[in-house]
């Protein structure tokens, strides 16, 4: 199990995350939602070991996180495989290197598996460069899975592909999930998304700093078919329930400073007299202070 106590996070005097409490059950799949820029990425490195929390603590079956490790797989928006590298060869390095006393026939049937696993057993010689976006983070996703890990951590995964390629994908993944029931932590922005993967769903609450909302429980049977949720009343409602909270958050946190500003103390010519009214002379710039003083008021 995650659990995540009173964790904050800063960078500088800047504080992305406070108040931050959640408790993830194993073999759960959780999804966190919320804006870009609110703090997504900071709240997965804390989980992952990537970064250290200011306050709090970060724990992993009741151990406190200390670093990343294999425990947790990730996996990112940007795929992050290694170029020279071919599909197999990527997921091999992680298989290698975890599993370093099984048998070489061992390490490959493991790679296969999990190549076969996303659906990429035609592609497993060809290198990233020769792979659409919706393949290379099967990849990414195949390496995870092969590592064994207890937990998995997905930082916003097919945020930078297609609508269609990401729904192909979103039900790929949410298939093996379902055979293979590892707790999982997705981050994403796409309530569709969270609604339709996720056992229950975490706004980010993009308060300043940002804190997680009430948690919304999906009780929707599985498998979920994409067009038939579009009509489950359960869903619409939840849809409705999560997109008000974020957009409630956002409109209480819309700054409402009034700004006093006083303008200089002078007053520009008026160029339309020097038409109007040539004989006068004195039409250059006049100080403000003879005149009544004006103050504007700035609501952004
Ligand atoms: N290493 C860092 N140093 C300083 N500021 C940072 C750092 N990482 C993130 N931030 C700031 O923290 C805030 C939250 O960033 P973060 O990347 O966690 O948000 P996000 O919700 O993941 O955004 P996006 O969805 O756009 O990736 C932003 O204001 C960002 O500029």
């Amino acid at each position: 199990m995650i659990s995540l106590k009173n964790v904050s996070k800063s960078y500088a005097n800047h504080e992305v995350l406070k108040d931050i409490n959640i408790e993830v059950e194993e073999g759960e799949f959780v999804c966190i939602i919320g804006y870009s820029g609110t703090g997504k990425t900071s709240l997965m490195n804390l989980i992952s070991g990537l970064a250290k929390p200011d306050t709090g603590e970060v724990l992993l079956d009741g151990k406190p996180v200390t670093g990343p490790g294999p425990d947790r797989a990730l996996v990112f928006q940007n795929y992050s495989l290694l170029p020279w590298l071919t599909v197999k060869e990527n997921i091999a390095l992680a298989v290698n290197q975890l599993y370093p006393q099984w048998s070489k026939e061992e390490r490959a049937a493991h790679v296969d598996k999990h190549v076969a696993m996303v659906k990429l057993s035609h592609a497993g010689d060809k290198f990233p460069r020769e792979l659409s976006g919706g393949m290379r983070q099967r990849v990414s996703v195949a390496r995870a899975l092969s590592m064994d890990s207890k937990v998995l951590l997905l930082d916003e995964p097919l945020s930078a592909l297609d609508a269609l390629t990401r729904a192909t994908l979103q039900d790929d993944i949410s298939s093996i999930w379902q055979r293979e029931r590892k707790t999982v932590i997705w981050i994403t922005n796409d309530p569709d998304e969270a609604l339709l993967l996720a056992d229950r769903v975490i706004p980010l609450l993009p308060t300043s700093p940002a804190t997680l909302g009430k948690s919304l429980l999906v009780p929707i049977e599985r498998p979920r078919d994409r067009k038939a949720v579009n009509h489950d009343p359960v869903f619409k409602s939840l849809r409705s329930e999560l997109i008000n909270l974020l957009l409630e958050s956002k409109a209480k946190q819309r700054v409402s400073i009034s700004r006093k500003l006083v303008l200089p103390d002078i007053l520009p010519e008026d160029l339309r007299m020097r038409r109007s009214r040539p004989w006068i002379s004195d039409r250059g710039p006049r100080r403000r202070n003879e005149q009544k003083q004006e103050t504007i008021e700035l609501v952004p």
